[in-house]
């Protein structure tokens, strides 16, 4: 299983990620600096985090420390706009904004519409505004989060889409499958980021979790963020605790069978952690 997957550019992207939901402005440098130390390489943040200046610096951290070794190019940084940070204008402040923030690293490797709220027009202006940074050379390529098949197809029919959104960041678990909305993006060549891929950390005491993490020597996080990488998805777990992050970068060197992906599969329940805007109109 590599530990690259190609985006529908030509680009690529590390089939998982580092998020950073909830890690404090105090903390945030130093965590990032060790999942980077650790072999992350995607750094997932957004301007809700209220922290993106301090993962730029731990990011800068890591690359300054081994300059020979430890290059830009091999980071994929994502930040996103937030709901109040939609429409034309407002974006593009909020995309210079957000550059301004991580000044060392001199571009975005992925800018994402944090959701679809707002309806057809708010959404098409922020887009444009999004591809215009692309076309500026200040953001790499685009995506979304927590869109639905509706507007993505809104999207496709739009005749100024001009850079098509490599990824859709969703909730992903095995409570939480999506299974059309996740074929619709593949089939589409968007490839699905999972978000709360360890469920918030709630699903770790589940019979099947247990059972298929002794008989294969691994964690129950472990179970889990395999599960979301052979679905094909990237996830982005969290943590907060620096002795954590080897357990969960640990992921490629053991499979789960498809008996064992089917004992975690729960296709019927839709069990979200936090909010989900995906049928917003
Ligand atoms: N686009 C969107 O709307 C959303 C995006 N996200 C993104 O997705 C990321 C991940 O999702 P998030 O909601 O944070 O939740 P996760 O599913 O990643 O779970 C995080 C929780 O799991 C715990 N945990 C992490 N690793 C382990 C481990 N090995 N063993 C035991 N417990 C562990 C953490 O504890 P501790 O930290 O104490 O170690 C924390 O409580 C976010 O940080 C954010 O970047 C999240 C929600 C919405
Ligand atoms: O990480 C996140 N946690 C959230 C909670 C509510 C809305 C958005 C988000 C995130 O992006």
């Amino acid at each position: 299983m590599s530990r690259y997957l190609q985006l529908n550019n030509g680009n690529k992207i590390p089939h998982i990620g580092f998020g950073t939901w909830e890690l404090g402005r105090s903390q945030a440098a130093n965590v990032v600096y060790h999942a980077l130390k650790a072999g992350f390489r995607l750094i997932d943040t957004a301007y809700l985090y209220r922290n993106e200046k301090e993962v730029g610096e731990g990011i800068e951290q890591w690359l300054d420390e081994d300059p020979e070794n430890n290059k830009r190019s091999e980071v994929f940084y994502t930040t996103k706009l937030w709901d109040t940070q939609f429409g034309y204008e407002n974006a593009k402040r909020s995309i210079q904004r957000a550059i301004d923030q991580v000044q060392g690293l001199e571009y975005i490797d992925l800018l994402l519409m944090h959701s679809p709220n707002g309806g057809p027009r708010v959404r098409k202006e922020t887009y444009q505004a999004m591809q215009e940074a692309v076309d500026q050379g200040l953001v790499k390529q685009l995506g979304v989060s927590s869109w639905g098949e509706a507007h993505l197809k809104e999207l496709f029919s739009w005749d100024g889409l001009k850079h098509k959104p490599v990824v859709n960041q969703i909730e992903l678990s095995p409570w939480c499958m999506r299974e059309r909305l996740v074929d619709f993006c593949h089939k589409n060549e968007i490839l699905t980021e999972a978000y709360s891929p360890l469920a918030r950390g709630g699903r770790f005491n589940e019979e099947a979790v247990k059972s298929i993490a002794k008989s294969k020597g691994v964690t129950p996080a472990q179970v889990l963020l395999r599960w979301s990488i052979q679905k094909g998805h990237i996830p982005i777990p969290k943590t907060q605790t620096i002795g954590r992050l080897p357990e969960n970068i640990d992921v490629f060197g053991f499979e789960l069978s498809d008996q064992e992906v089917g004992q975690l599969d729960h296709p019927n329940e839709h069990d979200h952690t936090d909010w989900d805007v995906v049928n917003v109109p």
